[in-house]
């Protein structure tokens, strides 16, 4: 609702209210009319101040809203009244104005914005654009670059910034509604033509209008790789450049009404509320997020200085905590300080603050971890340093100190009987770069207590990570899927593909990369040390029938084959693709590559044959879901949306496809069961393929959507 009220005796207050936001859902917008009607008919009301509830102003349209048919006044028209109306109107912002809360702030004739707002137009993260008329008012107001980047990019801006762009008149440190009033009276009576940011023209570019627009059109759509929506935004800025505001609102209509029913915008709100469900967190015992109290971490430990130990100790100093990092060789350490130091300080130039330089300390000696509350190990994965160091750890720790590994599949379980707590036993899978991939997997053990998994969760919020809880299993949740899409792309080569059909068929779905550039950017050797660790990679198998059979399924060498030749990827110059010289980025195809798979082939008796990039998309993209409903069936993953946040978040999955698991709902799950079978018929020999009996069980239910997948997974469970 909106509540009005009349104050310092001529100033009209609407007050938005609707926890937690002050979305602007039909109540609120029918309370905004009606408000506005009194203080526009009521004499002794000479100007209006609009503020939302407790210390928020506004989040924007309500997205829950989104599906259903519109009620109530709707947001264009309502805005326009503002904008239109002959007493001055002050949007008075605090917390923040974001969206269509932002749009609602832009009809006002004024803007007062206490120093710690935000504000911007996300909608294109949503995949919209500000379709309340934001996309057109903005530019009229800062110009078409400044509002480009707003709106293209979806990103915040302090009030500060917002003062210096010109959105907002005034900042002010104190009270804002009572600055806003005071404000109000201040202007009350003065003309208003001149307020109305419908009535401007876009300040006029330095430059070529064209040029501009087609240089931005043509970076947004090769950092879009497939979004429409960030596409659609530019086209909107271009209308309000270029057309009377009128036919510019026009277009943004049209435009957004393409969105509006994309199946990328229902990908993208999926996401937004998938986030936000992964942190209310809950276990197969019972354990969950709002009947565990976190334990408070004041000082943190890093063991073990390689890339992974750098980022995390980068990532908590820049969250704020003292970190003691930990690396018993010198030569390691020595490198490892400079190296921290000028993470710290490039992350420091990039956000305009000071780097956090003196949070960090360093030491040889396991000893000085004696005093921390939490220590992340983050040594070789090598199960038995790892258990060698969690015995000294549980000696040398706080009796309550937090023992955590950021182990990518190792048993957590196995390091926790290490150690005479093991209930303070938990993973924290990070992603490299730790300090700049937004996932982290937070494992817990069978032991693991819910304090344990609870404040590990919280330190990954602190950290700006998204965090997700996972049960304890051979490569977790994103690691165990990416073992049956590798598994699929390597099985495809020795079908006929080549990697270049391959990576392009998963960079056209929208993967940055494809797997075998992405396997050669971080080194085809890390995925034969974990071959060969499990006994997959053998010495000597590279012939005969045995070659292509490992522990009584198919199995493809070929990445062995590749690194037995030294070709490890970029770092040696040579992968599966060419790159110029060791350490070239630059990936070429590579005659030789070819040549040798079609040996390999003719080696092992296999017929080469025409593969469409689609059946690449189905064997590498069902077999990684077929594994996810594994997941969901072995309540290692509490439901649909945690493995599709780890995915999005970890694993480059495009955005705008929200989540392996959202994608199987959108594909359809009778057609991703119908193509499974047919795969698993022709390569009986490949179990990833066999189609997972929650799977089935979701088809013969007559395949709910993705939000009832839980309910199903909880009967399931129920029966055990
Ligand atoms: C068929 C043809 C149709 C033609 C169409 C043409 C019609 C055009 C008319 C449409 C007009 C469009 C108007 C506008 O341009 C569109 C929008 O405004 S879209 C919304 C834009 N806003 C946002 O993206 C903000 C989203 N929210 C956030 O970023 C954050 O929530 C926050 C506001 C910064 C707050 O962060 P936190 O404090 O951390 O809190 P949480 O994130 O945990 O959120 C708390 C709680 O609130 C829920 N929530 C947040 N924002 C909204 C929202 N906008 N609507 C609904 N609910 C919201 C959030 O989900 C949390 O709830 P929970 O999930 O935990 O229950």
């Amino acid at each position: 609702m909106a509540q009005y009220s009349r104050i310092s005796g001529s100033v009209g207050l609407i007050t938005l209210k609707s926890l937690p936001v002050n979305a602007l859902g039909a109540v609120v917008r029918q309370g905004i009319v009606d408000s506005l009607k009194t203080a526009l008919q009521d004499p002794k009301v000479t100007s209006v101040v609009i503020c939302g509830q407790n210390g928020v102003f506004c989040g924007g349209a309500d997205i829950k809203e989104f599906g259903d048919s519109e009620s109530g006044p709707p947001l264009i028209p309502m805005i326009h009244a503002i904008e239109a109306g002959n007493k001055p109107m002050v949007a008075a912002i605090e917390g923040f104005a974001l969206g269509g809360g932002l749009e609602l702030a832009l009809g006002c004739h004024y803007r007062i914005a206490h120093s710690k707002a935000r504000l911007g137009l996300p909608e294109v993260t949503l995949g919209l654009l500000p379709a309340a008329g934001g996309s057109q008012r903005l530019p009229r107001l800062i110009g078409v670059p400044a509002a480009l980047d707003l709106i293209i990019t979806g990103r915040h801006v302090t009030a500060a910034e917002a003062l210096q762009l010109g959105i907002v008149d005034q900042v002010t440190d104190h009270h804002t509604v009572d600055a806003a009033v005071k404000f109000a009276l201040s202007v009350a009576g003065r003309p208003l033509d001149a307020r109305r940011i419908s009535s401007y023209s876009c300040p006029p570019v330095s430059g070529d209008l064209d040029a501009l627009f087609e240089e931005v059109m043509r970076k947004v759509r090769r950092g879009a790789r497939g979004a429409i929506a960030p596409v659609a935004c530019v086209q909107a800025v271009r209308a309000a450049a270029t057309l009377p505001y009128a036919r510019g609102m026009e277009r943004e209509r049209e435009l957004m009404a393409t969105l509006f029913t994309s199946g990328q915008a229902r990908a993208l709100q999926y996401s937004f509320f998938a986030q936000r469900a992964v942190s209310r967190w809950s276990t197969p015992s019972g354990a969950r997020w709002d009947a565990s109290a976190p334990k408070p971490v004041r000082k943190v430990a890093v063991i073990g200085l390689g890339t992974m130990g750098r980022g995390i100790a980068v990532a908590l100093a820049q969250a704020g905590f003292p970190v003691v990092s930990v690396e018993t060789q010198e030569k390691q350490l020595t490198e490892a300080k400079r190296a921290v130091s000028q993470m710290l300080e490039r992350g420091a130039k990039r956000r305009g603050v000071a780097a956090p330089l003196d949070k960090m300390s360093y030491s040889s000696n396991i000893q000085a971890v004696a005093d921390v509350d939490l220590v992340i190990e983050a040594v070789f994965e090598d199960m038995g340093l790892k258990k060698k160091i969690f015995q000294q750890l549980s000696a040398v720790c706080k009796p309550d100190a937090l023992l955590c590994t950021n182990t990518s599949s190792l048993d957590v379980d196995q390091l926790a009987s290490q150690t005479r707590n093991p209930e303070l036993v938990v993973g924290m899978h990070f992603f490299a770069p730790a300090h700049v991939m937004k996932l982290l997997e937070v494992v817990y053990g069978p032991r693991s207590s819910p304090q344990a998994l609870a404040t590990a969760m919280q330190l990954g919020k602190k950290m700006g990570k998204v965090s997700v809880a996972v049960g304890n299993c051979p490569g977790f949740v994103g690691n165990r899927m990416l073992k049956a899409y590798v598994e699929q792309a390597f099985f495809l080569l020795e079908e006929g593909a080549t990697p270049e059909l391959v990576d392009s068929a998963l960079e056209e779905f929208g993967f940055s990369m494809g797997f075998f550039k992405v396997s050669d950017l971080s080194g085809l050797d890390v995925g034969w040390k974990v071959r060969k660790e499990d006994g997959l990679a053998l010495p000597g198998v590279s012939t005969g029938p045995s070659a292509r059979i490992r522990q009584g399924r198919r199995y493809s060498p070929l990445g062995d084959l590749l690194c037995q030749r030294g070709r490890f990827g970029q770092k040696t110059g040579s992968g599966w693709y060419q790159y110029g010289k060791p350490g070239g980025r630059v990936a070429t195809p590579d005659p030789w590559l070819h040549s040798f798979l079609e040996e390999y082939r003719a080696q092992h008796g296999l017929v080469p044959r025409r593969i469409d990039p689609q059946e690449v998309l189905e064997r590498c993209l069902y077999a990684l879901i077929n594994e996810g409903f594994r997941i969901l069936e072995d309540g290692i993953a509490a439901g649909p949306e945690d493995i599709d946040c780890i995915y999005v978040f970890g694993y480059g999955w495009p955005h705008y496809r929200g989540g392996p698991m959202f994608y199987a709902a959108m594909v359809g799950l009778p057609k991703v069961l119908e193509r499974l079978e047919h795969y698993y018929r022709a390569h009986p020999d490949v179990p990833d393929l066999q189609p997972c009996s929650l799977l089935r069980r979701l088809v013969a239910s007559g395949s709910p959507p993705v939000q009832k997948w839980k309910e199903a997974i909880k009967k399931l469970h129920s029966q055990l």
